[in-house]
């Protein structure tokens, strides 16, 4: 079964940042400029600790000038920091949007063109779920909390520099002392943070995905009456949403442990300063700096374990989103042969699975000549809609292949391909919008002239120009003031404007009025002409029009 890769619930966090690096690197210029500018800002921050005890050495010294030079240099610095702090949180914002704009132009190309069957195998809200709730958790990351975690980690790791440099002994009892301690906290926090947030990811995505369920089906819904089944499921997938976010804070809760290790590292230093002092191995200004940088320290570190929760939830995103992309193809990865303009399609021992179970083809053999017609006819659940859709080259086979003028459609250019062969579907898609914004997403970028020769080439124009606003009437939401038949006139429009050799046209099972089946024939007839047309027919009076028809009996033909 499927050449796909399907998505992991859960997705894997392991080196995320490594497997983001490539999609960060268009960006890189500007994503160093803002880390610059956040470093000197926060070197800026960390310097004024010592310029203070400088000054207060210059008090007890009664040194005026070396105090003037410090309260200048003081001033400078709290300048110098306002500005690149500015700076740096204006650049950090900018990329940050460049990045998330990237990453939304990659997921909708790339899912724009997945596979069929990779669409299939994932519920709707759970793509929906990776494709917006995740980049936009990761705008609000990269624009509120990144730009914080930044400074705060160089503030960290630039005042234990600062620490060493001033008093290596008494730096060096400090991280003795609160290290050990740190890191424990921090391992007890990871050891269950990837998993359980990975968890609440997940559950917020089946939520996501049950309510989208629930928007698309609400006719299926309502119609029976009060759909408490539904309701139920909802209920049991919120439930679970709810325990693994009290698991979630359950977790996040143990960095709040921080405090109790700063209090105890703080006392213990405040002690150890008091004797050092009074033993004449410290200066007053290098506690007062100490003090300064110590405070500055932990409350870096607090604020740092405030936000890893923030960090832990945009991580798990990440890979969520990353997953999704890895798992889907570069459309430019794999250019293939332009189709020839005209040719047999010709299926060779086609079996097909949409599971691993049960196959729904057998090894289906049939060739449709060029410019022929062919009927598939064929009991319910048979086989046909899925065999037009190998032929259609919208799944692969399992096993052997379909052949368009002798080449094997896996080798063709996909785009040029679906202008080659075009499947009309029983439920043709409509988009919320007029008749003209329907037919502009056929490939090619059709103008209204194009369009309109369309109309008159399928000899519809009586049946757009019955609207005042013709090709500029409004469809409704999802196309709903259309009817079934009125849907696959739309989608023969497309097909049109396409001009496809072949059409694979799978008729609407939905009971049509006598006029727009009329209609409808009468299209195809014109649309069909120096075409292979080949008809899932379902009504007697397609069938009987074709010369040719193929039976399909539980996956095989008869
Ligand atoms: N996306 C899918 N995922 C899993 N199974 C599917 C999917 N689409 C179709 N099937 C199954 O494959 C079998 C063949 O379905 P198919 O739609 O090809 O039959 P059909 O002959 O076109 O039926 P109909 O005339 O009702 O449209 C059926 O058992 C159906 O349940």
């Amino acid at each position: 079964m499927p050449d796909i890769r399907l998505l992991a619930e859960v997705a894997p966090t392991h080196r995320i940042f490594r497997r983001f690096w490539p999609y960060l690197r268009p960006h890189r210029a500007i994503l160093g400029s803002a880390l610059l500018a956040s470093l000197l800002s926060t070197a800026a921050v960390v310097g004024i600790a010592p310029v203070i005890g400088w000054g207060v050495d210059a008090v007890t010294a009664g040194d005026a000038t070396r105090l003037g030079w410090a309260v200048a240099v003081m001033v400078a610095l709290v300048v110098a920091r306002l500005v690149l702090l500015h700076r740096s949180a204006v650049l950090l914002s900018e990329a940050g949007e460049r990045v998330i704009r990237y990453l939304r132009d990659l997921v909708v190309e790339r899912l724009a063109g997945a596979p069929l069957r990779f669409v299939e195998a994932h519920r709707t809200g759970d793509l929906l779920r990776r494709s917006t709730g995740e980049i936009a958790d990761l705008t609000l990351f990269l624009r509120d909390q990144l730009p914080n975690l930044i400074s705060l980690g160089l503030t960290v790791v630039l005042t234990t520099g600062l620490l060493l440099v001033y008093s290596w002994l008494l730096a060096l009892l400090l991280i003795a002392l609160f290290l050990p301690l740190a890191v424990g906290v921090v391992l007890w926090f990871n050891r269950s943070a990837a998993g359980i947030f990975g968890h609440r990811a997940a559950a917020d995505a089946m939520m996501t995905a049950t309510f989208t369920e629930t928007l698309n089906a609400h006719e299926a819904l309502v119609a029976p009456g009060r759909p408490q089944e539904w309701v139920r499921r909802f209920r049991a997938d919120n439930d679970e949403l709810l325990a693994v976010s009290d698991d979630t804070v359950r977790v996040q809760n143990r960095l709040e442990l921080f405090g109790l290790v700063e209090g105890l590292a703080t006392a213990a230093l405040l002690m150890l300063s008091v004797w050092l002092v009074r033993d004449g191995h410290l200066g007053v200004g290098t506690v007062v700096v100490f003090v300064l940088a110590t405070r500055n320290l932990f409350e870096s570190l607090l604020t740092f374990a405030a936000l890893a929760g923030q960090a832990q939830l945009a991580r798990v995103g990440l890979a969520r989103l990353v997953d999704l992309l890895e798992a889907l193809p570069s459309s430019s990865s794999e250019p293939g042969e332009p189709p020839p303009p005209r040719g047999d399609l010709v299926a060779e021992g086609l079996r097909f699975g949409y599971t691993d179970d049960a196959d729904v083809l057998h090894g289906v053999c049939v060739t449709f000549p060029a410019g022929e017609r062919t009927g598939l006819v064929g009991a319910t659940g048979s086989g046909k809609t899925t065999l037009v859709k190998l032929l259609a080259g919208l799944y692969e086979p399992d096993v052997g292949r379909v052949r368009y003028g002798g080449v094997d459609l896996r080798h063709l250019d996909p785009s040029d391909l679906r202008r080659r062969i075009v499947l009309v579907p029983q439920q043709v898609h409509i988009i919320t919008g007029t008749l003209a914004e329907n037919l502009a997403l056929a490939p090619g970028s059709p103008d209204r002239s194009d369009m309109r020769r369309a109309v008159g080439l399928l000899g519809l124009d009586d049946w757009v120009d019955r609207w005042p606003e013709g090709l500029d009437a409004d469809l409704g939401a999802r196309g709903d003031r259309l009817s079934a038949g009125e849907r696959q006139i739309v989608g023969l429009l497309r097909a049109a404007l396409v001009d496809p050799a072949v059409l694979l046209l799978d008729e609407a099972t939905a009971d049509l009025d006598p006029e727009t089946a009329e209609r409808l024939e009468a299209a195809v007839e014109r649309l069909r002409a120096g075409r292979t047309l080949i008809v899932i027919a379902h009504r007697a009076s397609s069938i009987e029009r074709l010369p040719r028809v193929v039976r399909v009996v539980d996956g095989r033909l008869a």
